[in-house]
């Protein structure tokens, strides 16, 4: 899988050559390019900003220099992803949908954002790319950058390969099946009592049936605490029996 982030910051890029998404590259598995934008602003002053028609504060990232950009970068197939405030809510599934891509372009906005025009213009059937405007939450950063860098991260864990045999994404919270829409339950690990607190003895017991149970009792319990909005979403239908015991 292809990614290519177009930026007036790259330096903000240098953790993907780190971790695990650095082992996936060296295995072929994702490729990165970090472009930018300032390298398609063909003035003395590589200009990529200017005030915004109508008034009001600060600039608006100017559109020629993105359509340069981007129709350099787009391959037949890719999908544009503009990280915004007012976006669709980047959520486990549109990561799901993402990674079926073979190429993702990533359009880090500054400013007060991106001339609407550039969107307009990729968003037309003619231009062969679909276009997402996503945003990771409800608060405003001051850039595109850190939106991407959560999205790839997202993305990049569901090609098949990139997470080693030790991890799945099947455990997720949010991925789909029996946990989908529960947040995790509690982990642990060696040494079996520290500071005075034990393991769970279910999870020494060997008895596999039991040890699912309780996983799932424990994501229920964390589930209806943390986040109730998503048990809401299970509805009724997603609670068995022993469930509505709980
Ligand atoms: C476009 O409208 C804006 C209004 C006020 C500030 C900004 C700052 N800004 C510029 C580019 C940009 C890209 C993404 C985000 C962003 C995404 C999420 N989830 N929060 N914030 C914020 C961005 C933009």
């Amino acid at each position: 899988m292809r990614f290519d982030i177009i930026t007036i910051f790259p330096e903000y890029f240098t953790p993907l050559s780190a971790s695990l998404l650095g082992k996936a590259q060296d295995r072929g598995l994702l490729s990165f390019g970090v472009h930018d934008l300032r390298e398609w602003a063909y003035d003395r002053h590589r200009t990529v900003d200017d005030t915004p028609y109508g008034g009001g504060p600060g600039m608006v990232m100017k559109p020629e220099p993105w359509g340069q950009a981007l129709d350099d970068v787009l391959t037949p197939g890719a999908r544009l992803v503009v990280p915004t405030p007012s976006g669709r809510r980047f959520t486990q599934k549109v990561a799901g949908e993402l990674a079926a891509s073979p190429q993702l372009v990533f359009a880090c906005g500054r400013y007060e954002g991106i001339d609407s025009r550039v969107m307009a213009h990729y968003s037309s059937p003619s231009s062969g790319v679909e276009v997402d405007e996503l945003s990771i939450g409800d608060y405003v950063l001051a850039g595109g950058e850190v939106a991407v860098l959560v999205m790839i991260e997202a993305v990049s864990r569901l090609v098949p390969g990139v997470l080693g045999n030790a991890e799945s994404v099947s455990d997720d919270s949010f991925a789909p099946g029996r946990m989908e829409n529960l947040v995790e339950g509690p982990v642990y690990t060696k040494p079996p009592v520290w500071r005075g607190l034990e393991v769970p003895q279910v999870l020494t017991s060997g008895h596999h049936g039991r040890i699912a149970r309780w996983r799932r009792d424990e994501a229920l319990r964390r589930t209806a605490a943390l986040r109730p909005d998503l048990l809401a979403r299970l509805g009724r239908e997603g609670l068995d029996k022993h469930d509505r015991r709980l």
